[in-house]
């Protein structure tokens, strides 16, 4: 097999050191999120072993989520049936100081963050890019905001005018037209100036007050822990009391 990159091999670290600290034997409702870090979250609760999953039910966020589970032969619920979780893990696009995030990168942040706040413990891992003091910083594409199809245009005008001047509804790569999230709606990414992004929950709550907005890929006050896989093959960890510690050769 040939040697993952320096950044594949950040994610797995982060993702593998949450696995080991946070999923419990005790836990058995578990949210699974979605992207490019998240396989790795999978792969180290299979390892865990056929024993330790047996008794345990695995929520997806998405169509992605939903095959890694069943692929990773785990028990696959919904949060119909399961409305409170033990623990959510899932990846972010960007986390500031004070583990805010924007997710949606992968059109999911819906069904995230209803995961996210369902759970007991809502785990954020990420690679060193996506580590950093004010949103915005690394991840400039913008905020991720789900909204009816219906309204796309309205809401494109509006968010226009209270300060995203470059608002843009997401296109698909490999289809003609917008992407179309799990939910049937559409996204706008939303790039917003360092003077809103400073405040999040500000910038939170102006938008979902916005009509026809579903849902708005900012995360405030969810997370209890973020883990950043580094270059140099540690883990950063930062808490949401403020604290942060630095675990050496994690993930072995
Ligand atoms: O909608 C997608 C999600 O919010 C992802 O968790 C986020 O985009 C981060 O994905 P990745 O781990 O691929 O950077």
């Amino acid at each position: 097999m040939s040697k993952p990159t320096l950044i594949e091999a950040a994610k797995q670290l982060a993702a593998y050191t949450a696995v080991d600290r946070h999923l419990l034997p005790q836990h058995k409702i578990i949210g699974i999120g979605s992207g490019s870090t998240v396989p790795y979250v999978v792969e180290r609760i299979v390892a865990q072993g056929a024993d330790a999953n047996k008794h345990r039910v695995f929520l997806p966020t998405g169509h992605q989520s939903k095959e890694l589970i069943v692929q990773g032969g785990l028990t696959l619920g919904d949060i119909d049936q399961y409305t409170d979780l033990d623990l959510t893990i899932d990846g972010a696009d960007e986390v500031d100081a004070d583990l805010n995030c924007i997710k949606g990168g992968g059109a999911c942040h819906l069904r995230e963050k209803v995961l996210a706040e369902a759970a007991e413990t809502f785990i954020v891992v990420a690679d060193y890019r996506k580590n950093s003091h004010i949103l915005g910083t690394n991840y400039k594409v913008g905020v991720p905001i789900e909204v009816t199809p219906f309204a796309y245009a309205r809401l494109l005008q509006t968010l226009r005018r209270i300060g995203s001047p470059l608002a843009a509804l997401r296109m698909a790569k490999a289809k003609a037209g917008p992407v179309v999230t799990d939910n049937g709606n559409f996204v706008i990414d939303a790039p917003f100036p360092e003077s809103h992004l400073r405040n999040p929950p500000a910038l939170l709550q102006e938008l979902k007050m916005l009509t026809g907005v579903v849902e708005v890929g900012l995360f405030c006050g969810m997370a209890k822990a973020a883990y950043f896989g580094n270059e140099d093959g540690s883990v950063a960890v930062r808490w949401d009391d403020g604290t942060k510690d630095t675990i050496q050769g994690a993930g072995a």
